[in-house]
């Protein structure tokens, strides 16, 4: 069942589109034929829980994996075929960054330069990610949070204008989620399409302005953008999610729901 609330006020401009998507690992089908459409410039996060399909998602929109049917586009690229054109204009933030313990801060954003494509200050992204007081100390001296955080600073090199972010604040204590949803809408408001994957429904609620719910592969529920919400205004914050906030439902209620 998908139940959808359509924009009628503003066009949309889709970012991401996805179309029938599935996925078979072997004989088990991850993903079950899914429709996305995520807009230009918005905040979207896939909910659900282990194993629902989300980051095999993530890793078809990037064109990590060949989808066994079905179609995704991202800003009209075919993410297998044009991968290369996609990663100059996206970034990715994966559940393990691969960091290097004992180099510094610093060091790690220095080599993530040498090796990236796209062109970058590593002060200034290291000041966009709150992280300018740590230059100098090592990565395994780092908190879960700073961590995500330098992970993150490497996901924005370059401003991307698409940023998929999976589990961005699995595990991380509640300041260290204030700080990193912080940095997320620092990252719409300049301009940046966000996906994201959380298994915490507060968290969509706090941040997203479109939310599909994923169980067992498929999409269970739909919420698409708000329409203020591509005003930009920050009046207009707090009204993102109103159809959301208005029937707070935990996120067990949404696993009784009926599949396509
Ligand atoms: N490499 C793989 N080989 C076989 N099966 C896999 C592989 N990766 C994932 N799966 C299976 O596919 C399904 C979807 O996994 P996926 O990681 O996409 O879910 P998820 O929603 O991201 O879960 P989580 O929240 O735990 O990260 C699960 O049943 C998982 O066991």
């Amino acid at each position: 069942m998908s139940s959808t609330t359509p924009s009628t006020h503003f066009p949309r401009e889709t970012a991401v589109d996805v179309r029938n998507l599935r996925f078979r690992y072997g004989s088990h089908e991850a993903v079950k034929g899914i429709d996305l459409s995520i807009a230009r410039g918005e905040i979207f996060a896939l909910l659900g829980t282990n194993g629902a399909g989300k980051t095999t998602t993530l890793e078809l929109i990037q064109g990590y994996r060949v989808p066994s049917e079905g179609t995704v586009t991202a800003f009209d690229l075919d993410p297998v075929k044009d991968g290369r054109a996609l990663r100059r204009r996206a970034g990715f933030m994966m559940q393990e960054a691969g960091l290097i313990p004992e180099m510094t801060v610093r060091e790690s954003l220095c080599m993530w330069r040498d090796l990236s494509s796209r062109r970058d200050d590593v002060d200034a992204t290291l000041a966009k990610v709150e992280l300018t007081h740590k230059a100098s100390t090592r990565v395994e001296a780092l908190s879960g949070g700073e961590r995500r955080r330098l992970d993150l600073a490497m996901t924005i090199w370059g401003s991307p204008e698409l940023i998929v972010l999976d589990e961005p604040t699995t595990g991380l204590d509640p300041d260290s989620r204030q700080t990193l949803w912080r940095l997320v809408r620092n990252l719409k408001e300049q301009g940046s399409t966000i996906i994201l994957t959380t298994h915490y429904l507060d968290e969509a609620q706090a941040l997203a302005d479109s939310v599909a719910m994923m169980h067992q592969g498929q999409v269970a529920v739909q919420v698409e953008d708000h329409p203020a919400a591509r005003t930009g205004a920050a009046h207009h914050r707090n009204h993102r999610c109103a159809h959301l906030r208005a029937r707070p439902r935990p996120l067990h209620r949404f696993h009784r729901l009926p599949h396509r």
